[in-house]
């Protein structure tokens, strides 16, 4: 397999907030076309590189670079999808899907911002409630109505955080395997972050486990499973082994971030 370019790039990066440190040199790429997940203990830092790569903050030492430029600030060209969903409560479903494709960076007439909103209330089952508020959703319905906003506008990266967390179990798998057909047609660049071991395999090509606070590279994990996946891919013995393998990592990490408290503590 030949080697894409290089579209994102942690290099010797380290951040405090005061005298915490949060990040400790870290340095990893992430190639055209690449699905990274990043899997840690809670609180290491993994949502503080993502708004980093979002450009909403800078590294206190090292660089983050986009095409190898240092990032500035935000762009149409990320999509980011937080936990917190990330909808305009004062716009309806079709107006918070519509939104992103009214602004300048991603302007479409009229007509066909209104079929790329059909198209994606329909992919997310949302189309019964074009005309309704987000604070008449459920919270699965809010984080779908959030993918969709960030599906609808087509970036050539979507950063995202824990984006299904708030979703059951069955809407769950239906939000991967359709992420999975939106990259296949789009060709995107990813970057997320779950505490999922078994999503993360199933998404990604590769798997970032990082340490607890502050927070280092443990480990990058190749995903050898080739695209497109299917669900039985859960059920191979390689899966499996990998499966155990990143579990104990991030458990092992979990037990160093105790016994820090501890210490921290005593
Ligand atoms: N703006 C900030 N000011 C001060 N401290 C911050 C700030 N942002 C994050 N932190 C601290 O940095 C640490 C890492 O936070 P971060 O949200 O990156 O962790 P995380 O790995 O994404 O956690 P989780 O998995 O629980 O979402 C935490 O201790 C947090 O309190």
């Amino acid at each position: 397999m030949t080697a894409t370019p290089v579209r994102i790039a942690f290099e010797n990066v380290s951040v405090s907030f005061g005298g915490l440190r949060v990040v400790d040199d870290v340095s990893y790429t992430i190639h055209d076309g690449e699905f990274v997940s990043v899997i840690g203990p809670s609180g290491c830092g993994k949502t503080t590189m993502l708004n980093m790569v979002a450009g909403f903050m800078q590294p206190t030492a090292g660089r983050v670079l986009l095409d190898g430029k240092p990032i500035a600030g935000p762009g149409p060209d990320r999509g980011v999808i937080f936990q917190e969903y990330g909808v305009f409560p004062w716009l309806t479903v079709r107006q918070n899907i519509e939104f992103g494709l009214k602004l300048r960076a991603n302007r479409r007439p009229p007509a066909e911002r209104a079929e790329i909103a059909r198209r994606y209330m329909r992919l997310m089952g949302l189309e019964d409630f074009a005309d309704a508020w987000p604070r008449t959703l459920s919270g699965g319905m809010r984080q779908r109505l959030a993918l969709a906003r960030a599906y609808a506008v087509e970036p050539q990266f979507l950063l995202m955080d824990e984006p299904f967390g708030a979703l059951d179990a069955q809407t769950r798998s239906a939000m991967q395997n359709l992420l999975l057909d939106v990259l296949r047609a789009e060709g995107k660049t990813v970057m997320m972050i779950t505490h999922s071991v078994e999503e993360a395999l199933y998404l990604s090509s590769r798997i970032v486990v990082m340490t607890a606070r502050p927070t280092r590279i443990r480990e990058i994990v190749e995903v050898p499973f080739a695209y497109p996946r299917t669900e039985a891919l859960h059920e191979q013995p390689e899966f499996g082994r990998l499966r155990s393998h990143l579990r104990d990592l991030v458990m092992a990490e979990y037990a160093a971030q105790a016994r820090l408290g501890q210490a921290v503590a005593e």
